[in-house]
């Protein structure tokens, strides 16, 4: 039988000062197995902790975006039957969703032979998301840059290497939902403010590409569009960042739209600080996580 294999990474997104614009893929997947089902309705089989709670059935998220991606090129989505594996823990700030909308793009454009390029598959997704930072990356993998225009029903992205650099996610035990996440943050900031801080995003990308670390790390923890609103949703936050500092840590911030953080730092100090963080948060899951380069991958094979 012919089965469409998809390995989707999870993200980062913000990463600091880049508000629903900057992301980076990581090497934690949302892996799926599909195939056209028997009795034409959709069966979902989870496998591992990480999906547990989800339906099994057609109101699943994936069928949702397989079938509004089909039915804006007036096609037919054919029901699947689907085996998913994941280790991208649900609302923690690593993108779970983003994954979830790229693999139902990715099943429409095979099973609907919608012919979209990644390119489309881009535009399409972050016009279902609202903004790239996390969609991108899993798509692309790497380090992206994006913005998306609603008028104009368009993204550009842009990439720079990734950073030289050891990365330790600090994963809290509870969950915190964007939803819940974005409604925290103010509708409007002064000019002022603005300015500020799309200067500082501005010498944090300048300083990543000159991989000026200690430059970047200063400019990534001084974000004025979101982390001063969610940090009290995090109450792990200032500690985490403390003892990552002590360490000798780059940056530490939230990853996304949290309760996850992120450290930056040299890759010789990281195996001290992250036995560091698992030792005094204990309530976390502190790890090395590498970044993705290569963005979704996908192969058929006869099974
Ligand atoms: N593989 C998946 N299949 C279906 N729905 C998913 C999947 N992954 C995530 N979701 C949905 O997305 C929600 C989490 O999204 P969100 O709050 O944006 O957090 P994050 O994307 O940071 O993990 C989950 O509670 C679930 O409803
Ligand atoms: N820019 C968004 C990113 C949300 O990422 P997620 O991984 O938490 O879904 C935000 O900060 O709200």
């Amino acid at each position: 039988m012919k089965t469409l294999k998809l390995k989707v990474p999870a993200s980062t997104a913000n990463l600091g000062v880049g508000f629903d614009s900057i992301g980076m893929a990581l090497d934690k997947y949302l892996e799926v197995e599909a195939h056209l089902s028997a009795d034409e309705k959709w069966h979902f089989e989870h496998i591992g902790p990480h999906l547990l709670g989800l339906p099994n059935d057609e109101t699943h998220y994936i069928t949702n975006i397989a079938n509004r991606a089909t039915e804006k090129f007036n096609k037919e989505m054919p029901a699947l039957n689907l085996k998913m594996f994941s280790d991208i823990p649900l609302a923690r700030g690593l993108g779970s969703s983003a994954s979830a909308l790229v693999t139902g793009l990715y099943l429409a454009n095979h099973f609907a032979n919608l012919k979209l390029s990644k390119y489309e598959l881009l535009q399409l997704a972050t016009e279902i998301e609202g903004h790239p930072d996390n969609v991108a990356p899993t798509i692309y993998g790497g380090l992206v840059l994006g913005v998306y225009d609603p008028e104009l029903n368009h993204t550009d992205v842009s990439y720079i290497d990734i950073p030289k650099v050891d990365v330790i996610a600090t994963i809290p035990e509870y969950e915190l939902s964007t939803e819940k996440a974005r409604k925290v943050l103010p509708e409007t900031l002064f000019l002022k403010e603005a300015v500020k801080y799309s200067a500082i995003s501005n010498t944090m990308i300048s300083a990543l590409i000159q991989h000026n670390y200690e430059l970047a790390g200063k400019m990534m923890m001084k974000d004025g569009f979101h982390e001063p609103y969610r940090q009290h949703l995090i109450p792990d936050f200032h500690n985490i960042k403390q003892v990552a500092i002590e360490h000798g840590a780059y940056a530490t911030f939230i990853s996304g739209a949290g309760p996850t953080v992120l450290t930056f730092i040299k890759k010789e100090l990281s195996g001290k600080l992250v036995r560091a963080l698992q030792d005094e948060f204990k309530n976390c899951e502190s790890e090395l996580v590498t970044i993705n380069r290569f963005g979704a991958s996908q192969e058929i094979i006869n099974l």
